[in-house]
């Protein structure tokens, strides 16, 4: 079975406060965009693992435990013994500690692909539980439509943010920041006005209102990011943000993107918001 695991965006991402656990409340918006990884799951003789494309940090020859997509096996393969071997193989594409959910996006397809493969018929819900043992952001991937989350990310409303018609530009400046990095750099505060609201008012405002938290840290440490961010509102962004914990710049055009040459030393892709495939 093969499958697409796409990356997300952040829209807005404020920090509101330190929970028991160790572990930030949030607020923000998730949204879907068509970068994808590719990842196929296939029955077999004994279980096993591969990965192409970029390197995954602590995935080595024989030593795959690490990786989200073998621990979601493992983690169905609990409750579910009769589960087959299965070989996976992932084409790495999305950019790792990006702010893009890529590795939370594979786990997810894969709880997704192994449920409809081997006939688990686990309902959404059922899946959303499974994802949120493997990170805050991946029971966003099950559903995949853009959501309003709230406390650790993985509690989800709806919100009526459509950018249908909209395009966008992400721009990867070939710089990894580690979630926990990115969270160690942040001061908590329960915003004055909830992101919910400003989301609701017209894309056009959001440059004035729509923030994310993790920028005021991690702007000053690597200047590249709010280099690039200006350089999104030069070409004509209606709004642009960092994504998540970085290090990725998004910009929403509402015309197609010619993209900037000073954009090509680094990665990027551009296309219209949704899933995609
Ligand atoms: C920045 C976001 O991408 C926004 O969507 C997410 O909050 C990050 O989610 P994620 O990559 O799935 O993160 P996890 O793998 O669950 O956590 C990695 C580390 O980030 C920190 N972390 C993560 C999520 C959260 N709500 N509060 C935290 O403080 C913790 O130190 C944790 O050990
Ligand atoms: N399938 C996978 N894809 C990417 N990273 C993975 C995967 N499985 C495990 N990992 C581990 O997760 C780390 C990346 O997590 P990190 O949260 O920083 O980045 P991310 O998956 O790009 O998403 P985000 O930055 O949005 O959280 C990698 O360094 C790697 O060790």
């Amino acid at each position: 079975m093969l499958t697409f695991p796409n990356a997300k965006i952040n829209i807005g991402l404020r920090i509101t406060d330190k929970r028991p656990d160790g572990f930030h409340n949030l607020q923000s918006c998730f949204y879907p965009v068509g970068w994808t990884d590719v990842l196929e799951i296939i029955p077999a003789d004994q279980f096993g693992f591969a990965s192409s494309g970029i390197t995954i940090p602590g995935d080595e020859p024989g030593r795959v435990d690490a990786n989200l997509c073998v621990r979601a096996y493992k983690l169905l393969r609990a409750d579910y013994p009769g589960l087959p071997p299965v070989q996976m193989h992932l084409h790495k594409i999305i950019p790792i500690g990006a702010g893009l959910g890529g590795g939370s996006a594979d786990a997810a397809f894969a709880l997704k692909s192994l449920s409809e493969r081997f006939g688990l018929n686990l309902t959404a819900d059922q899946l959303e539980n499974y994802a949120r043992q493997l990170g805050s952001d991946c029971a966003f991937f099950i559903r995949n439509q853009p959501v309003y989350c709230t406390e650790k990310g993985d509690v989800f409303s709806e919100i009526g943010v459509d950018l249908t018609g909209y395009y966008i530009l992400l721009v990867y400046p070939n710089l990894a920041i580690s979630t926990a990095e990115a969270y160690a750099g942040v001061r908590p505060r329960l915003p004055d006005v909830p992101l919910r609201d400003q989301l609701l008012e017209p894309v056009s405002i959001w440059h004035k209102t729509v923030h994310n938290d993790f920028e005021d840290s991690l702007f000053p440490k690597y200047p590249v990011l709010p280099a690039i961010k200006q350089q999104l509102y030069e070409a004509g962004a209606v709004y642009a943000s960092m994504s998540g914990s970085g290090s990725t710049l998004y910009g929403i055009f509402d015309a197609p993107i010619v993209i900037p040459n000073q954009f090509r030393a680094y990665r990027v892709w551009e296309g219209k918001p949704g899933a995609g495939k």
